[in-house]
């Protein structure tokens, strides 16, 4: 049995990057992962950055057929640079196969043509993300009429009528992004409102903006059966105390996405689980076997790709630092879901923050106001700042409109800083920005 100092299981964010860094630092590592075409990761060949691009060329008006070649284009190339990023390092092998645990220290590798080898690993650490939630609703299964979204994304054409389960990040995004390709889109979420949680004034500036784009949304509608033929899928739904079905092209399953820890073989070792089937860690991603790790989604933490970066840099810090970094020292995470207008928040609602007990400040100001927003033609939406009264320090932020995603790490940084929100207001920016509209933002609270 061959014995490394450290093994990676899957090449997600956080392990290619751990994996880059041992063997830099002069440490043998094996990455182990199941499918060839996910050197990488999710983030890379399947997830954030293929969406973004498809987004980003529906925008654009690039006709779907034509944008998924872009898009296959765009992902080839980074599955590439991301194998020889770590395999061409001589201290790091890449080996194609699905790994389970036989105990706490060795690993049975399964290659695509069978073949098994055996090996062991002095540290192992799990990476192997999460894979699409499929409801318990009879008829549901993954089929040619009923999708996840990486074989979304993979349609020659994009469909003529299509019905997406779940109002998540997925389910939104993916709706306004066939939408702007021109498919009929109807969006089924359980809720009453979109974005459950977030600012209310946000919640229907968003549900207005995407009917406006010609979304069908069924909301507070509850799904019981699925019945697909070869050309069509009809849902069956209950709303509003009526029963009633409709019938699509395609049905895209956007209803959250499970750890992969199932089919590690854990029940071989003492790694154990949580009640909702993630790898049980503590906050500096130990698990509970000795020398097992485990980073990203696949630890039951928020699902983004920065998040197992920084688990990344937790882990590091135990192997070459001070052992002090954790999860607890993530006190914010921004997030931006990629709508056009781009929706960022970090921190506490309003809401959230007097529930809290804190006396806030409230700030708002609409994008219509602003004149970066005037020139990239795109007006919709607003800012929204909590902060707190005594402090001056902000508390949250929801920022609907063009470059929100860029100008929620500028606030992110006012947070992690503490900084009191007058600097934000007092600040040269440069202009014509969307970050300069925080000048104005800031001038007058709302009367509470
Ligand atoms: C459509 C979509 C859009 C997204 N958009 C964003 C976004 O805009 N921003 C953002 O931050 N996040 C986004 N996410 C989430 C983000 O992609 C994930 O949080 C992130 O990629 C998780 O990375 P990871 O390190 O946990 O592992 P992953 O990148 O998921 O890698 C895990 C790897 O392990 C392999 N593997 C699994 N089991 C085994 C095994 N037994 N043996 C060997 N290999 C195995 C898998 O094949 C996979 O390659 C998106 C996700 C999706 C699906
Ligand atoms: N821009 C981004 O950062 C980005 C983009 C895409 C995905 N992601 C990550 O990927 C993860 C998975 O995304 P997701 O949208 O699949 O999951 P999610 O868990 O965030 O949302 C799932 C949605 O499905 C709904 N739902 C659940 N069961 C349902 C049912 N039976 N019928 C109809 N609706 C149902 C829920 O109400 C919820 O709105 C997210 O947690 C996110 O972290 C991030």
């Amino acid at each position: 049995m061959e014995h490394f100092t450290n093994i990676v299981i899957g090449f997600g964010k956080g392990g290619k990057t751990l994996a880059k860094f041992l063997a830099t630092h002069h440490q043998d590592v094996l990455v182990v992962e199941r499918s060839a075409q996910m050197y990488g990761g999710t983030c890379i060949n399947v997830g954030c950055l293929p969406s973004k691009n498809l987004i980003l060329n529906g925008q654009k008006g690039v006709p779907f057929a034509q944008a998924t070649q872009k898009r296959a284009e765009m992902t080839a190339q980074l599955r590439q640079k991301n194998y020889h990023l770590v395999a061409d390092e001589p201290r790091a092998q890449v080996v194609n196969a699905t790994a389970q645990f036989l105990n706490e220290h060795s690993l049975l590798l399964t290659a695509p043509d069978g073949q098994t080898e055996q090996v062991s690993g002095e540290r192992i650490f799990i990476n192997t993300g999460a894979t699409p939630r499929i409801p318990a609703i009879p008829g549901l299964k993954l089929g040619e009429r009923v999708l996840d979204s990486q074989q979304a994304m993979e349609l020659p054409q994009q469909p003529h009528r299509l019905a997406i389960l779940g109002g998540g990040p997925i389910g939104l995004e993916f709706a306004a992004m066939f939408a702007s390709y021109g498919s009929q889109v109807t969006l089924f979420d359980p809720h009453e409102q979109l974005l459950h949680g977030f600012e209310p004034e946000v919640q229907t500036a968003v549900t207005a903006d995407l009917q406006a784009s010609g979304l069908t949304l069924q909301l507070a509608s509850q799904v019981s059966q699925v019945t697909t033929t070869t050309d069509t899928v009809t849902l069956t739904y209950h709303q509003a105390g009526q029963t009633q079905t409709a019938q699509f092209d395609y049905l895209l399953v956007a209803t959250g996405r499970q750890p992969n820890a199932a089919e590690l073989g854990l029940s071989n070792t003492t790694i154990a689980t949580t009640p909702t089937g993630a790898i049980k860690v503590d906050e500096h991603l130990r698990t509970t076997a000795p020398n097992v790790w485990a980073l990203g989604d696949v630890n039951g933490g928020p699902q983004f790709t920065y998040i197992s970066l920084d688990d990344f840099r937790i882990v590091k810090d135990q192997l070459f630092g001070s052992g002090t970094r954790s999860t607890a020292d993530r006190h914010f995470i921004p997030t931006t879901t990629f709508l056009t207008p781009p929706l960022a928040t970090i921190g506490l609602t309003q809401a959230a923050a007097q529930a809290a007990g804190h006396q806030v400040l409230v700030f708002q100001l609409k994008t219509q106001a602003i004149p970066k927003a005037r020139v990239m033609e795109d007006q919709r939406g607003l800012y929204k700042v909590i902060v707190d009264q005594d402090s001056h320090e902000i508390l949250g932020a929801t920022l609907y409109a063009q470059e929100a995603h860029e100008v929620i790490n500028l606030i992110a940084l006012a947070m992690n800083g503490h900084l009191k929100y007058e600097l934000l207001r007092d600040m040269l920016y440069t202009h014509p920005t969307m970050a300069e509209a925080l000048n104005d933002l800031f001038q007058t609270p709302l009367q509470q």
